[in-house]
Parts: C-alpha cells; structure tokens; sequence
C-alpha cells in the first residue's frame, strides 16, 4: 500500500471506496473532513454532474462528485478550497486541489470547441473525447511565472487590487504563446512595475489550483529602472528592507516561499521547504 496522495484514472463502475462531492460553494465537509465513503454519500439527495475517478489516498480509492449545486446535507457545511489551503492538513487539500482542476475541465469541455458535440470521457485517460472530428481536450494547466527581485538587502513587492488589504507579494504574470519561461519573466516584470532584471535563477514550481496555475518561481536581480505601477493591475509596489517586512502571503503560497528563502539566505538562517 502506497501511503500518500497519487492521482490515477479510477473505473467509476467499481463501487466502494473514499469521495469527495464540489460544487460552486467548494467541498462538502464535516467534523471528519471533506471525505465520505463513497456509497453513503451517493444515497444523499445530490444533483450529481458527472463522477470522477481521481486516485489512492493512502492505498483507498478516491473519487469526485461534481455536483450542478450547492445539495444540503444534515450535519456537512460547504467550504472554498482557498480555506482547505489556508487552514486544512497538507495532503486533503492536495486531493481537493486535483479534484477541482479536474471537476472544472471536466465541465468546461462537455462539448467538442471544435465541432460543438457533445464529448464523452476517454477510458483509462484523462481526456475528453469528440468521435466526430477525434479532438481530445486534456486538462488544462496555465504556466505562470512568480518571481522576486531584490536589490541587496530590499525586495522588491507589489499589491494587486484584489489582495487583502495591506498585503505585498512577488510580481507574477501568466505565459504567452511564444515564450521562454525567462522571456515571459522579463516581459511580466517591465509591464508591471518597469523594472529591468538581470541573474535569473529558477527556485522551484508549485500547482496552484485557482483555478489551473503551474507557478514557476524565480529569483532576479534588479538591474535598472524606476518603479512605475501598471494601471490597473498594480495598486502599489515598493522596495522593502528585510529587516521591515509588510503583512506576506499564505505561508504555504510560493510567493511566500521565495521571499522567505532570500531573507533566510540574507540574515544567515536555514531555507525553508518549498510545499508542493
Ligand atoms: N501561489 C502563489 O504564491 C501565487 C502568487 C501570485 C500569483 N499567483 C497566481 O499566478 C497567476 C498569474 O498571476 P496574475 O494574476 O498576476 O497574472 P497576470 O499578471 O498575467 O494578469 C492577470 C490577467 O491575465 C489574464 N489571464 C487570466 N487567466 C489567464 C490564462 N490562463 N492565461 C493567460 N492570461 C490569463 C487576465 O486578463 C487577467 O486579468 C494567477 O493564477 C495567480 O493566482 C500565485
Ligand atoms: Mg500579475
Ligand atoms: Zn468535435
């Protein structure tokens, strides 16, 4: 038995085993979690979309209820799965990240973008099928560059509009068709702040399941230009001392991890461990 979270394509005929159901208002949980044995949950009153098959938590089969809503259940609750990260144990919301990604693609390609039929879902893949025109869709992942700049002992951080208030973050930015990881970094960093950077050096990736991010984390270092915040999409951006920090990211955020791994290497303390 392989203790853990490994994703599979599970046969849905097969009964038994762990589920989770999600529908617009996030995961269904109660005092136990977010998972339920799967034939009691399926004799709930639930809207049930579609199942999935999704993997083995610990040996046991897992799979996914997307439900068209929100069903009540005597003694469960709804919760975002930005909660299951902020708070939950590690791994149930590595299951729950997955199950998302794979509940929202799923739903997103019911019909063919080609042709417009109807698709069915591929046996032992993870795909979606359209017989006439044999396009198959497969999960969608968004590569998106984070990265922080610094400039010896100050970081460079910035606000989105949309961030809790007074929290500062690394500068992030979504991949064009066309371009290199660095390229997009370079292009991401001038839009938004015009800054130039220079020594780009790859950290470490991290699935980011809101909704189909692979972040790509980087350091840079600043290389000249003055701060000038893009309309809009930066509220404010700033360059910080290490010793004055504003409020961070989630700490299990890569955003935070980057920061936090300058810092450590800037005041002599260990790295921190990058959450997958
Ligand atoms: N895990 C972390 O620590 C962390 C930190 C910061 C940002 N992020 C994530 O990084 C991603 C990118 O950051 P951003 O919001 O600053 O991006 P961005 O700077 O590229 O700007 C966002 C804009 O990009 C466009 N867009 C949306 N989805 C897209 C897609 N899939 N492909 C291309 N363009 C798209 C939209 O116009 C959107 O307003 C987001 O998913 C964000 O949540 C994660
Ligand atoms: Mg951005
Ligand atoms: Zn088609």
């Amino acid at each position: 038995m392989t203790l853990g979270w490994t994703t599979a394509v599970l046969d849905t005929d097969k009964p038994g085993g762990w589920a989770v159901a999600r529908s617009s208002e996030g995961f269904l949980y109660d005092d136990n979690g977010a998972l339920f044995p799967r034939e009691w949950l399926k004799r709930q009153d639930l809207a049930i979309l579609a199942e999935h098959g999704i993997g083995h938590l610990d040996g046991e089969p897992v799979y996914l209820l997307e439900l068209q809503r929100p069903d009540e259940v005597p003694g469960c609750s709804w919760k975002g799965l930005r909660a299951f990260m902020l708070e939950g144990d590690h791994t149930l919301y590595k299951v729950l990240g997955y199950a998302a990604q794979i509940g929202t693609w799923a739903r997103e390609h019911r019909f063919c973008g080609n042709c417009g039929q109807a698709m069915l879902q591929v046996p032992r893949e993870r795909a979606m099928y359209c017989q006439p025109c044999e396009l198959r869709s497969y999960p969608r992942i968004s590569p998106s560059m984070i990265v922080l700049i610094t400039r010896g002992d100050e970081i460079l951080l910035a606000r989105s509009p949309r961030f809790v208030t007074g929290v500062y973050s690394t500068l992030a930015g979504f991949a064009e068709p066309g371009e290199s990881a660095e390229e997009c970094l370079v292009r991401e960093v001038r839009e938004e702040v015009q800054i130039e950077v220079k020594n780009i050096e790859y950290l470490g990736s991290q699935c980011w399941p809101f909704p189909h991010s692979m972040m790509l984390g980087f350091h840079a270092e600043y290389a000249g230009g003055e701060i000038v915040c893009q309309e809009d999409e930066i509220e404010d951006a700033q360059w910080f001392n290490v010793h004055a920090l504003p409020p961070l990211p989630a700490s299990r955020s890569i955003a935070r991890y980057l920061i936090d791994v300058y810092v450590a290497r800037r005041l002599g303390h260990a790295e921190p461990v990058l959450p997958g």
